[in-house]
Formats: C-alpha cells, sequence, structure tokens
C-alpha cells in the first residue's frame, strides 16, 4: 500500500471507529457487531505500525473508547481505567503466553476470570462506606453515577467485616441478567419506545439515566473483579479476590487459578458452550497474570494492561437467504418489520425470522436486496439478528427492498416523527390491529385486569363487530342472546366475562388512564399523572407548560398526551367510559398527619426519594407549608433527595437555607 493511501485508510477508519465508539458507549445503540468493529480496530493498528508516521495521539487505538457525559459531574480515576486488548484466536493467546513468558520468566500464575458484558464501574469506599461510583468515561475521568449505582442491590453501601483498608478502589462490571431484560424490553415495547438490541446496552443506557427512581425499577447486578490501594495489602490478585469477598463484595465464583496456558484453553472451551447456562451474558475469558509484583515487571501500552488479555467468543453466526420482509402493526400503530428467513439452524434452534428493528435498519444500515444473502447471529439474545450482508452473493439485477410508504392492513399513508425510528400508521380508530391492539391492552393485567375476556376473545367479538372501540366492551351485556350464537361460547363463559367486565368498573383511575394506551403513557407515568391531576378534567384540560412542569414528565410525554385528547374520537370515548361508570377520578389518600405544624413555613422539593415528589409535596400542604417555585431569601427549606442538580444547592448554600432530608421533614410533622 502507498503511503498515501494508507494515511487516507487510516483516517477513514479511525472516523470510522469514533462514531461506532460514540454509539457502543455514549448512545448505547451500536450499529455493528463486536467482531467487525474489532477487526477494523485490528486493520488500523496494523497500519499504524507499518506507517507509524501516520499514528495519532487521539486515534482509536491508543485511547480507551467511551467518554464522559454532561449530565453528570466529572470525576478524575486515582488510576486510569483501560481497556483489554483482545483477540479471538487461541493461536493469539498462546503468543501472549509466548510473551508474557519472555518477559518474566517461566514461574507465574494465570487467573482466568468470566468477561461479564456490561459496563466498567469504579467503586471507591472510605471507612466501610460506599463513596463514589464512577464510569470509565475516556479511561481518565468518568460520570458520577453514585446515586444510580447504590439502587444495586449486590453492590454494598456498608461493609460488614472489618479488615479492609481505610480507603480503597474496586472495580467491577455492571450488568443486567438476561430474564429482566427481556421483561424490561417487552414493556418498552409495549409502551412504543425503541427497545434496546440486548442486556449490556439495557444496563448501559440505565446507569446513565439522571433518574434513579427510573434506575432502581431496573434490576442490575455487579461482580466485582479488582482491587485497588494505596498501599499494596496482598501478593496476588487471586488473594486480593478472596478477601474483598470476606468483606462482603459481591465476586464470581467461577473464576480459577491456571499454571499453564494449556489449562487456560481448557477453562475457555469449557465455557464456550456452559455460558449458555449462565442467567447473564459473557462475551468472552479474562486472563490475568496473578502476582501484582510481575504484573508490574510487565507494565501497560498506552490503553491496555501487557499483563492480561481477554479471549473473546464469537457470536455463533450462519448464513441464510432472505425470503421476504413483512409487516407487523402494533397497539401504538408502529409499523415494524420482520425479515423471514430460509430456515436455517442456529445456536441449537432453528431460526425463521430475524428482527429489523425498523426502516433505517432495512435501508440505510444494511440496505437489503430482494433474496439477499445475509448473516445471521444469535449472541445472548433470543431473537436474531441480521448482522450483514454476503454481497458477493446479491444477483446483479436484485431490487432493493423498499420500506413500506402505506399500513399493510388498511393501506393508510404512513407518518414518522422527527427523530423517531419508527413509521406509525396514524389511523388508529380504523387499522384493525390497532383497534384489537388497544383492547388486548385494555383489558391486560397491568391495566383494567379483566378476568373471562382475553386477546382471542377479543379478535373475535371483534370480527363478530360486536366491539370497535374500549368503551364497547361495556355495552357486551346488551348482546347476551347474540353472544350466546358464537361457537363455544358457553352461557358459564358469558357470565365470567360480564363479571369480570363489571369488576373492572372499581378499577382505580390509574389503571383506567394506562388502559387507554396513550403512547409514552406506561403505568408508571400514569400513576404520576393520575395523583397530580387527580382526574381526567384537569388532566385533559391541561396546558403543555402544566404537564412538563409535572414531576418526571417530560416534553415527549406531555406531546403525546395533548395530542390524544385533542381528538374528538378519544374524547367521545373518554365520555362513554364516564357514562358506564369507570372510575375517572383518583381516590382521595387519606393523609392521617393533617395538622398545622408547617404553617407559615415554605418549602421547595429537589432530588428525588423514595415516595415520589407529589406524595411530599400533598405532605407538605396537608401539614400548613407552603411550596415555593424557585429558590430565594424567602425559603424556609429545601428538602433534598438523591441527585439533586448542583446548582440548586450552590444557590441553597449561598442564601443559608437549611437543607433537610425526607425524614426530617417527616420528624418536622411528628
Ligand atoms: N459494536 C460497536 O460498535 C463497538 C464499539 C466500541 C466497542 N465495542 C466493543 O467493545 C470492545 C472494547 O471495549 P473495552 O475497551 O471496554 O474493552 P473490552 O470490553 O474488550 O475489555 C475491557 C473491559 O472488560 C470488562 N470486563 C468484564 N469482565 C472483566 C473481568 N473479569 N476482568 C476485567 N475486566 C472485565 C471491563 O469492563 C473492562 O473495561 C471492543 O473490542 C468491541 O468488541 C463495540
Ligand atoms: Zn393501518
Amino acid at each position: 500500500m502507498s503511503p498515501e493511501k494508507a494515511q487516507q485508510r487510516i483516517e477513514e477508519l479511525s472516523a470510522e471507529l469514533r462514531q461506532h465508539n460514540y454509539n457502543y458507549y455514549v448512545l448505547a445503540m451500536p450499529t455493528i457487531a463486536d467482531i467487525d468493529f474489532d477487526h477494523k480496530l485490528a486493520e488500523l493498528a496494523g497500519l499504524e505500525q507499518q506507517f507509524p508516521e501516520y499514528l495519532s495521539p487521539d486515534s482509536p487505538t491508543q485511547k480507551v473508547g467511551g467518554e464522559v457525559t454532561k449530565e453528570f459531574q466529572n470525576v478524575r480515576h486515582r488510576w486510569p481505567m483501560l481497556s483489554l486488548g483482545n483477540t479471538y484466536s487461541p493461536q493469539e493467546l498462546v503468543e501472549f503466553d509466548q510473551r508474557v513468558r519472555k518477559s518474566i520468566g517461566d514461574n507465574f500464575e494465570y487467573v482466568v476470570e468470566l468477561k461479564f458484558d456490561g459496563l466498567s464501574m469504579s467503586l471507591t469506599y472510605k471507612t466501610g462506606q460506599l463513596l463514589r461510583a464512577v464510569t470509565r468515561g475516556d479511561g481518565v475521568q468518568g460520570d458520577d453515577v453514585t446515586s444510580n449505582i447504590r439502587t444495586i442491590h449486590n453492590v454494598p453501601k456498608k461493609l460488614k467485616h472489618a479488615g479492609y483498608p481505610d480507603e480503597f478502589e474496586i472495580r467491577g462490571e455492571v450488568f443486567m441478567h438476561r430474564k429482566a431484560f427481556e421483561r424490561l424490553n417487552n414493556e418498552r415495547i409495549e409502551n412504543g419506545e425503541v427497545p434496546y438490541a440486548n442486556p449490556r446496552n439495557f444496563a448501559s443506557g440505565t446507569v446513565k439515566l439522571q433518574d434513579s427512581t427510573e434506575v432502581a425499577k431496573r434490576p442490575l447486578d455487579c461482580f466485582l473483579y479488582g482491587l485497588y490501594t494505596e498501599k499494596q495489602l496482598f501478593k496476588t490478585h487471586w488473594e486480593s479476590l478472596q478477601a474483598v469477598k470476606s468483606w462482603g463484595f459481591h465476586i464470581n465464583d467461577d473464576s480459577k487459578l491456571c499454571k499453564t496456558i494449556d489449562e487456560v484453553l481448557e477453562f475457555i472451551n469449557h465455557w464456550d458452550t456452559e455460558r449458555y447456562n449462565l442467567s447473564y451474558d459473557i462475551d468472552g475469558i479474562v486472563i490475568k497474570v496473578n502476582s501484582y509484583a510481575q504484573q508490574q515487571e510487565l507494565g501497560f501500552t498506552a490503553k491496555s494492561p501487557r499483563w492480561a488479555i481477554s479471549y473473546k467468543y464469537k457470536a455463533e453466526r450462519v448464513e441464510t437467504e432472505l425470503l421476504e420482509v413483512t409487516y407487523q402493526v402494533g397497539r401504538t400503530g408502529a409499523v415494524t418489520p420482520v425479515a423471514n428467513l430460509k430456515p436455517v439452524l442456529l445456536a441449537g434452534t432453528t431460526v425463521k425470522r430475524a428482527t429489523l428493528h425498523n426502516a433505517d435498519e432495512i435501508t440505510e444500515r444494511l440496505k437489503l436486496h430482494e433474496h439477499d444473502t445475509v448473516y445471521v447471529e444469535k449472541g445472548g439474545e433470543i431473537i436474531p439478528k441480521i448482522i450483514s450482508v454476503n454481497l458477493d452473493k446479491r444477483k446483479p439485477d436484485a431490487k432493493a427492498i423498499k420500506y413500506l410508504t402505506h399500513c399493510p392492513v388498511c393501506d393508510t399513508l404512513l407518518e414518522r416523527k422527527e427523530g423517531e425510528a419508527a413509521w406509525y400508521c396514524p389511523n388508529d380508530e380504523g387499522c384493525a390491529p390497532q383497534i384489537t391492539g388497544k383492547m388486548q391492552h385494555f383489558i391486560g393485567r397491568k391495566a383494567m385486569d379483566i378476568d373471562g375476556l382475553g386477546d382471542e376473545t377479543i379478535n373475535t367479538l371483534y370480527n363478530r363487530k360486536f366491539i370497535r372501540h374500549i368503551s364497547d366492551i361495556y355495552d357486551l351485556h346488551t348482546h347476551i342472546a347474540d353472544l350466546k350464537q358464537m361457537d363455544r361460547f358457553g352461557e358459564q363463559s358469558i357470565n365470567n366475562m360480564l363479571d369480570g367486565i363489571e369488576k373492572s368498573k372499581q378499577m382505580p383511575f390509574e389503571r383506567v388512564l394506562f388502559g387507554l394506551g396513550i403512547r409514552y403513557v406506561g403505568a408508571t407515568v400514569a400513576k404520576k399523572l393520575a395523583m397530580h391531576f387527580k382526574n381526567i378534567d384537569a388532566l385533559m384540560a391541561a396546558s403543555l407548560e402544566e404537564l412538563t412542569a409535572t414531576d418526571e414528565i417530560g416534553e415527549r410525554i406531555a406531546q403525546s398526551l395533548t395530542e390524544y385528547f385533542s381528538d374528538t374520537q378519544h374524547r367521545e370515548q373518554i365520555e362513554k367510559l364516564r357514562a358506564a361508570g369507570l372510575q375517572l377520578v383518583a381516590e382521595e389518600k387519606t393523609i392521617e398527619l393533617a395538622s398545622d405544624k408547617l404553617s407559615g413555613k415554605t418549602f421547595i422539593i429537589s432530588g428525588t426519594f423514595e415516595m415520589s415528589r407529589d406524595e411530599l409535596k400533598d405532605i407538605i400542604e396537608a401539614n400548613g407549608g407552603k411550596i415555593l417555585s424557585s429558590i430565594s431569601a424567602k425559603l424556609n427549606y429545601l428538602v433534598a433527595g438523591d441527585n439533586m442538580g448542583p446548582a440548586k444547592l450552590e444557590k441553597a448554600n449561598k442564601l443559608n437555607i437549611p437543607i433537610i432530608s425526607d425524614a426530617e421533614l417527616m420528624a418536622m410533622i411528628k
């Protein structure tokens, strides 16, 4: 390769890899497979070695790929958080072993550990208490995400046993178990949100959330695997692992001491198949020289230690033919493309379909053509994914696949909102899968929970034209004679169904609100809205500003609500539900603590608490206190929770305003 060509390719690869780093670390939405990323990185490293004059100090080969964000306070790491060299080939592991032997001789051991597929976290403890949790960031500085990490059950907030140093840092991996991932991702799909591709991305996206009460709802776990102390306490990594375990840290028990590289390879072989039996994803094995003295002798490169390496498993990948792309319309009207494949065996199961997520996946990322030969991969995920197209096998006259312009069911022109990935069918009152989907959502367990009425019955009743709208469910009792004529619909089942429907009229307002299926209004949001606005009329009358001023309601939800309520058909539905006797007013919570103990006092509530801010506000007002809208000299108390903005804190300090916790507030009214 000529130097000009090399320089050009180096620049090209660097730019591309930087973009992938951003997608992966910052957005938690990577667009290429790890193995392809690693191949490109290896290609770049090779070129830089051959043409060192073009090696830039900020090349992706020289720096950890992540970055810090503006949303969190940035903290400098006491010890840089580096990456790990990696390989997919056993031969290269043998070469790694030879390099180590050349440097430190033959008298050493390895510790082999599972490589958990999550995001790395540095925890600092002082006098046995968790002081700080920081992401790796760019390796030099990370984001302070302490209040989010505090929600993780397996991260000790306070250590029980003595023996630990006064201050130390411990590093580990934060991850999400596959089961939790599936459950939460399905909820996202139900709420019309973009699902995450795998548990790693979900964990990574969660740790970066601004709201730790939301983080608390998404179960994360954490394995610790590295102790850092000012004074060296142990001679080996293995000893330190045993010690931190006795201090109360969650360490993984599958780690092993190995004397030879053959033992290491055996461990790798064992976990190649055994990993599918774990409840979480691993993407490889980490091999570390055990002795700290020998680690020091080996030292570091700019980006990773020379005393460790990771062996990464190739995700199982097969080639097959794309038969056709079909489309599903969900209850929110989102149109989801699905790739129908020529059946092929992959990781023990026959694969016939793969997710395509959205239009960009077809026309931008994969640029799919009719009858393309595609590579399908199944990582930890359940639903396989098309990784790329084998261009060599594309027929020259193959036509590019175009995304639909019209709804596959009702033929309405599809719409896409700015900044959103999905196309929607806007015909929500006339498009069959949207109508039945909405009714199925309404009767679902988390909404009206109607006994005796299931998804299949909804379909049948819809096809028989008994129900077209949610409100029609409450008219079913007028059709008993007709219902009895239906196949497999006996008197008993009809009675059960009507009983269930009657009972649902007592479901609280928040459930009804969730049941309406307004886009982005999940169960939690519905609860917040019900608590804040108290009844449907106040909610329907609320302006965008009033909505966004509500605890945890952002622009996107507010917009969706105003749009929903501006539709006359939706308003008619609500009136019918009201006439049927459903609960459209929140139950008044009796606040037993009511008193005048706070009368004449003013408060501002900031940050997140165990109870919602609205609940706290109600308690303050019920006891005679007043809520102010901004910090001024008139303010008596700032009630501060987790994650309060630094600006507010600074202002309160400047004005010398007492900052109290929710517990202190409760003590004031006792
Ligand atoms: N697909 C993409 O777009 C994309 C983009 C950037 C990076 N990546 C992937 O990420 C890799 C680079 O990421 P990286 O720099 O975090 O390196 P890495 O993931 O290859 O290895 C380092 C990390 O491993 C983790 N780890 C898990 N178990 C561990 C254990 N037992 N001991 C020590 N560390 C352990 C730690 O978080 C550590 O930071 C690339 O090789 C690539 O596969 C993919
Ligand atoms: Zn439609």
